[in-house]
């Protein structure tokens, strides 16, 4: 990236520094407050081993939740247990994340120890981005490191406005890693490039097809949206999820895709149920044969073949939500197929990026997360940047 990062500081740059980092521990919690998945815990390792090892004072500042006040039920002690195990050293914990007992525990590090200060967004100045909130929490710090790459497309106090206050300011290698795969692999790809979009509605993801449109030389469409694109063309899609206000967006991004030569494809069969249920009776109709009364949950296995045989040849792919309801078992296939083609292609050197959101909840449910080039720990923040918006906890860093 244009921007400093921690690559560029050496030892003698941060032993005895103290050093602010804005991590995103935003990690889902079970209903007796255990964690579900450490992914984002584990993927600021690097970046927080790399401090410590080079004698930095570590000083981990995340939010948790959307909390409304002080929130007993979203403090960080579990998140600073789980980090203390993964890092194999204690983590020393702050019930607050700025004052004078912040001051202290933060005066007692010693060189290489780590301190996790309390959930910021207690604080609403945080999400206001508060001047004078910022520079409470840069007192404590020399330096600023931001890794939050989950969080860098808010502009909050602790992802953008403490950057004012502390330098240099710099992106850490999660950052790095993100910004690498999800801009310059899109940017500059190898081609042929693939993009895979799915989810429920075509107005959540209109900015990212638009985006991808100009880049990529094959546009895969799943999901839910797919029945918009349908309607639009004049077929009957029974009682599936239609957005009617979008049917003229439909018609005109499939006339985009023609202009530029792009191939969109879309299933050419769908599995269709009788109600939105786990246990829903269904069967497989091809797309121009969907009964009334029926709902499209998933895609066939005709159009599987169809999006494998066309992603058979592509050296980037990059893919953003389910091609069904894959929550519910009987409507997974469609989603799992995808998944266990991009890990294929993967084996055969194409570089493969998922980007954020519930594709990565479906690669990890079929246990194929470590064959993909990258895995986003982004969702909001990963469909900004494809989308091809500046992310202002990045644009606040020091250019290189
Ligand atoms: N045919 C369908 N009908 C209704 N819902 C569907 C259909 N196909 C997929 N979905 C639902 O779409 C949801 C995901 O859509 P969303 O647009 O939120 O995707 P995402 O971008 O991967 O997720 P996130 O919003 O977390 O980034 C899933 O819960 C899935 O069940
Ligand atoms: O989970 C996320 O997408 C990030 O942690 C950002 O959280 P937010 O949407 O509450 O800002």
């Amino acid at each position: 990236m244009s921007k400093k990062t921690l690559a560029n500081l050496s030892a003698s740059d941060l032993s005895g520094k103290r050093a602010l980092v804005r991590v995103d521990f935003n990690v889902p919690l079970d209903d007796s407050g255990n964690i579900t998945d450490d992914t984002r815990i584990r993927a600021a390792l690097p970046t927080i081993q790399d401090l410590t090892q080079k004698g930095a004072k570590v000083i981990l500042v995340s939010h948790f939740g959307r909390p409304k006040g002080v929130d007993d039920k979203l403090r960080l002690t579990p998140v600073a247990k789980r980090l203390s195990d993964l890092l194999g050293q204690e983590v020393v914990k702050t019930d607050d994340s700025i004052g004078d007992d912040v001051a202290a525990k933060v005066g007692a590090l010693q060189n290489g120890q780590v301190l996790l200060l309390e959930n910021v967004r207690f604080y609403k100045e945080e999400e206001k981005n508060d001047p004078e909130f910022a520079k409470k929490l840069a007192a404590n710090a020399d330096l600023y490191v931001n890794d939050a790459f989950g969080t860098a497309h808010r502009a909050h106090a602790s992802t953008e406005g403490v950057t004012k206050y502390l330098s240099p300011s710099v992106g850490g290698y999660l950052i790095e890693k993100e910004l690498q795969y999800l801009q310059s692999a899109i940017a500059d790809p190898q081609r042929p490039l693939a993009a895979i979009i799915g989810g429920s509605k075509v107005s959540s993801k209109i900015g990212v097809i638009e985006a991808l449109l100009e880049k990529c030389d094959k546009l895969i469409i799943g999901g839910g949206m797919i029945f918009t694109f349908y309607k639009a063309r004049g077929l009957n899609v029974g009682k599936s999820l239609v957005e009617e206000d979008k049917l003229e967006l439909a018609k005109s991004l499939e006339a985009k895709a023609k202009e530029r030569g792009v191939d969109l494809l879309l299933p050419t069969d769908v599995v269709v149920a009788d109600n939105f249920a786990a246990d829903a009776n269904s069967q497989t109709v091809s797309i121009d044969n969907i009964p009334d009364g029926w709902m499209g949950l998933d895609i066939g296995p005709d159009s599987i073949k169809v999006f494998q045989e066309a992603l058979a040849d592509c050296k980037t792919v990059i893919w953003n939500g389910p091609m069904g309801v894959f929550e519910f078992d009987k409507f997974a296939a469609g989603t799992e197929a995808i998944a266990h083609t991009l890990a294929d292609i993967s084996k055969k050197g194409a570089i493969t990026i998922i980007g954020g959101g519930d594709s990565v909840a479906a690669v990890e449910k079929v246990g194929l997360a470590d064959q993909m080039s990258h895995i986003s720990t982004g969702g909001g923040a990963s469909l900004e940047l494809l989308e091809g918006k500046e992310l202002p906890g990045i644009v606040a860093l020091d250019e290189a």
